[in-house]
């Protein structure tokens, strides 16, 4: 048994406040005992959406602050002796390097030519500080629901275009998604077919959407891949306007750890005012082997003869 820390944290526009408090959750997690810690999406920044419609993530991800951001994690994931999921911005001009020649990140290494947009990356960085995983969110978050939300992600964000196999890690073997793509149950079958152990779900979802879909969704994840499901998130209002002026964008919480049954065994409150918090949980793969023996599900399957293998 391995523990797991999984993370809630409400970021700003502003990059080293961001920065200092993922680092206060590693020192304090780690001491607790946990040997991989899981941040969410855009723990380096979440915009303010002042100035003109992208200009200023455009501008936060190409900056000094936002590589400060990837090296102090590193440092401190090699300081601590833990693993980190974290996502990021990420300049596809100058694109986060992946350690190591396998695992695709010759092509992700890359520059791609785009001046404007970043990709949203979850990195998985190891104990000693390399980053041994990046995946790019592949699913944007482009809705207009009638009468409220309305968030264009592709504005400003490049879609990535392919899965990254799960990665061996002392919890056990990773896949690595991002928020939106919860809604996709073919990437996290994917990952299963592909030996992942547990499901990786850094997000910011929105309040509204979150309250009626996020805990019945992961619990789907986990229940139908037989995987543990770690959902790091996002809570509260992250750049607060002057009193009387418009609410800033906001994001549910309920960060928490989900064992391959489908029960919440981990979760961060939900008390305010939000202050950046953990929940750990025990990873238990040998249990997780029994129930997977107990009900084959993956033996089970009517593919390709009734419907598509994925
Ligand atoms: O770009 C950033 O700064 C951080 N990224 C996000 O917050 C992303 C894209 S706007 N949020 C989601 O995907 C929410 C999904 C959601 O809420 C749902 O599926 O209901």
């Amino acid at each position: 048994m391995v523990l797991a820390a999984v993370c809630q944290l409400t970021s700003s526009a502003s990059i080293p406040s961001n920065l200092s408090t993922c680092l206060s959750l590693l020192k304090r997690s780690a001491s607790a005992g946990a040997k991989a810690v899981f941040f969410p999406e855009a723990s380096d920044f979440i915009s303010s959406g002042s100035g003109p419609p992208g200009e200023e993530v455009a501008r936060l991800t190409r900056s000094k602050e936002n590589e400060d951001f990837v090296r102090g994690l590193r440092e401190g994931a090699k300081r601590e002796g833990v693993w980190i999921s974290v996502g990021v911005h990420e300049d596809p001009e100058r694109p986060i390097q992946v350690a190591g020649s396998s695992r695709g990140a010759a092509s992700l290494n890359e520059p791609v030519q785009d001046a404007k947009r970043c990709f949203n990356s979850h990195l998985i960085i190891d104990d000693r500080g390399e980053v041994a995983l990046k995946y790019r969110k592949t699913h944007l978050f482009d809705v207009d629901i009638v009468g409220g939300l309305r968030i264009k992600e592709s504005d400003t964000t490049i879609p990535g275009s392919s899965l990254e196999s799960p990665l061996s890690t002392p919890i056990g073997k990773l896949g690595a998604l991002t928020c939106y793509d919860l809604r996709f149950p073919e990437p996290s079958l994917s990952l299963r077919r592909q030996g992942a152990e547990i499901l990786l779900y850094p997000s910011a979802f929105t309040v509204r959407t979150g309250a009626a879909h996020w805990a019945p969704l992961l619990q789907a994840r986990a229940i139908e891949t037989q995987c543990y499901v770690i959902a790091s998130a996002q809570v509260g209002v992250h750049n607060p306007k002057p009193e009387g002026g418009p609410q800033g964008r906001t994001s549910y919480g309920h960060a928490m750890i989900i064992d391959p049954w489908g029960s919440i065994v981990a979760q961060c409150g939900d008390m305010q005012p939000y202050k950046p918090s953990f929940a750990l949980a025990d990873i238990d793969l040998s249990s997780m082997a029994s129930l997977r023996q107990e009900m084959p599900l993956w033996q089970q399957r009517r593919s390709p003869q009734i419907y598509p293998s994925i």
